[in-house]
């Protein structure tokens, strides 16, 4: 199994947001994690990064995750916030180059094949204009993209994405979604991919998690499923405990 949701429940002190969630994914796939805000879709990651107090067990590849303090290190997980942020000027090739860290010992420094994998991965997400920018004069949407190279360099197995389109344009939105896609397909990678935006899941494969949802399962995405969705989060939200 390349995950194992067992019984989780995760909150903060009495306030629970995640009750009793079980599932299991026995490979690569795409799962969008869909619900409103303070569903508690970014303490679901929280939780596969121990950063948030959960009972039940969290099993990546067998393995699990209470027991495993070097999930990112060893290439099983990688994480890519919400918010990222950057307080020094740095060049868009050496931001997105550290994503081979796992492959570096301490101070070793990058060669010209490493820049060259930097190179061809901003190549793919259309981002090559910007390779010796400032990292922080680029826009919004420009520096989610950038974070998204270093990810895809990170080369980790399972990938927790935390609305990884939330600031792109439309154009964008389809060619991320369109990449994740082939990632799954074509690197045999697993992505869990919180987002909002419905709008580009009906073409995707995979599933969906619906955190705002009594009981929430994965379910197939289909046309439909997208839909009826979509109808439980426009109908409004539980009241919060
Ligand atoms: N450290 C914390 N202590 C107490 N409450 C917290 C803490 N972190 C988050 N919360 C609360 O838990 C709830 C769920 O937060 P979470 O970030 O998981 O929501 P989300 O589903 O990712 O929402 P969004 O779609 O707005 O990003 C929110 O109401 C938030 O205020």
């Amino acid at each position: 199994m390349i995950i194992e949701v067992k019984n989780l429940v995760a909150g903060y002190g009495q306030r629970v947001l995640i009750r009793n969630l079980s599932f299991s994914v026995p490979a690569p796939t795409f799962i969008a994690i869909i619900g409103h805000n303070g569903a508690g879709k970014t303490t679901f990651f929280k939780a596969f990064q121990q950063k948030v107090a959960y009972e039940g067990q969290l099993l990546v590849q067998g393995k699990d995750l209470k027991q495993l303090a070097d999930a990112t290190e060893q290439g099983l997980l990688s994480y890519l916030p919400q918010k990222n942020t950057v307080g020094f000027p740095i060049k868009v090739h050496d931001l997105v180059v550290m994503g081979l860290f796992r492959k570096k010992r301490f101070f070793q420094n990058y060669n010209a094949a490493d820049y060259e994998l930097a190179a061809q991965t901003l190549a793919q997400l259309q981002l090559s204009h910007l390779i010796d920018h400032d990292f922080t004069t680029l826009s919004g949407g420009e520096q989610q993209l950038v974070w998204l190279a270093q990810l895809i360099l990170q080369d980790a197995a399972i990938n927790l994405l935390d609305e990884p389109t939330q600031q792109l344009d439309v154009y964008y939105k389809n060619q991320v979604f369109n990449l994740l896609q082939q990632w799954v397909h074509q690197q045999k990678k697993t992505v869990l991919c919180i987002t909002h935006d419905l709008q580009n899941l009906p073409q995707l494969q995979g599933y969906l998690l619906n955190l705002s949802k009594p009981a929430p399962t994965l379910e197939a995405i289909t046309p439909e499923s997208v839909q009826a969705n979509q109808a439980f989060l426009e109908a409004g939200r539980q009241p919060v405990l």
